[in-house]
């Protein structure tokens, strides 16, 4: 059934929960610094909808655009180290002016700072819920952003796009609205000649052949229009549409009005927890499956045995995300481990009542239970 153009823009309009990100080349001067004026235009358009009554939360780059200036910094720092210490400072100088221009409605805002590393985990994955879902109730606008100071180089996003869509699915958004300095989505950047803009995409996955994207060209952004296609991915397989336009257009496009791209949804929602596994997880080690292992987690909803496991590599500890790999060394799935990485060669090749009699009833589960796998 094709998907039309109203209809997501409608299904935006009526949406009750949004998630919006805005990119720090949204919120800053040419020079790279932070401009309030953008954020108070930015504020007032999100108040618009939460006093509506709309479920929004708001995930902000911005952090080290905020804090190089401050720290008497020409422009944005290079260096991880440097750029995480601009991010501890320019952190609560962002919230603090978000938190008065929120103030003028008589909105609350809640800081939250996620690492890729601190939510694949089931107990912080719910904890981070949770809290959000506390926070939308109490009619609190969350303000989320990478923990920077924190997260460690390879296992951070880095860019909050893929950050946005994911937050999208532990709300169970009804519509993503990713705010950056372009207008819309074109066929190629926009500098280049001949690239047209696309005011519509019925399905991303078969999009994405057709159009040109680079990485960021402000200066201050940092993953493009790669990873602002990869965001509307996530979302659209998670059964949620997402607008793309330039932040001045934020309250038209919450009002479904035909700005920037509308990105159809293309699947029904999926388990969010799952999707967490599949996009947010960077694999600290493989599990090397046998054949039958291989055609039994390829066919869907069975877990990882030890019986079926020729081989582990990598260091990890147990709730790691890990790659399932067949002997030829193709990905099948992600799985978060249910072992530590040493545990498991004692386990290989044993059926779970051989682990119960030899190692114990703690080792008499699946090292990765299929609930915790994702195909890929
Ligand atoms: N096909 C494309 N359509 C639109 N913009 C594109 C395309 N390819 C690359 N871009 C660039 O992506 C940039 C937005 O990414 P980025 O600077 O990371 O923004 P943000 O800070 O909002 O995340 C735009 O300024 C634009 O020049
Ligand atoms: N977490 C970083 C965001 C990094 C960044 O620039 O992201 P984006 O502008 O969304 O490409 C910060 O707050 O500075």
């Amino acid at each position: 059934m094709a998907v039309h153009e109203a209809d997501v823009r409608q299904a935006i309009a009526g949406a009750q929960t949004i998630v919006v990100k805005v990119g720090s080349s949204s919120l800053t001067h040419s020079s790279g610094h932070l401009d309030a004026a953008r954020l108070n235009a930015l504020a007032a358009a999100l108040a618009a909808a939460a006093l509506q009554g709309a479920r929004v939360v708001l995930v902000s780059s911005g952090a080290i655009a905020a804090g190089f200036g401050p720290l008497g910094f020409a422009s944005r720092p290079s260096d991880v180290a440097t750029q995480q210490a601009t991010a501890a400072v320019g952190q609560g100088l962002l919230m603090a002016q978000y938190e008065m221009a929120f103030g003028r409605y008589g909105i609350h805002v809640g800081q939250i700072l996620i690492t890729a590393e601190d939510t694949i985990r089931a107990t912080q994955y719910r904890n981070v819920q949770r809290t959000l879902d506390r926070l939308l109730d109490l009619g609190v606008v969350p303000i989320i952003n990478e923990n920077d100071s924190l997260a460690s180089n390879e296992i951070r996003f880095g860019d909050n796009d893929r950050l946005s869509a994911l937050v999208a699915n532990l709300v169970r958004a009804d519509a993503l609205v990713l705010l950056t300095d372009v207008d819309a989505l074109y066929t190629a950047p926009p500098s280049q000649p001949g690239a047209r803009r696309i005011g519509f995409v019925p399905d991303v996955v078969a999009a994405l052949g057709d159009v040109t994207v680079t990485g960021p060209t402000s200066g201050v952004g940092t993953g493009g229009m790669v990873t602002k296609l990869e965001a509307a991915r996530v979302a659209a397989v998670s059964g949620i549409p997402t607008v793309l336009t330039c932040a001045s257009n934020a309250g038209p496009a919450l009002m479904g009005d035909p700005v920037g791209t509308a990105f159809a949804p293309v699947k029904h929602r999926g388990s969010s927890r799952r999707l967490w596994i599949g996009f947010a997880a960077e694999p600290r080690g493989t599990l090397v499956a046998d054949e039958g292992a291989a055609k039994a987690v390829r066919g869907g909803r069975a877990s990882l045995l030890s019986a079926g496991v020729l081989e582990v590599r990598g260091n990890f500890s147990a709730g790691d995300p890990v790659w399932i790999d067949n002997e030829q060394g193709d990905h099948l799935a992600r799985g978060l481990a249910g072992f530590d990485s040493e545990e498991i060669p004692q386990m290989l090749g044993r059926t779970t009542a051989q682990l119960k009699r030899f190692l114990g009833d703690e080792y008499a589960h699946p090292i990765v239970h299929r609930d915790d796998l994702v195909l890929v």
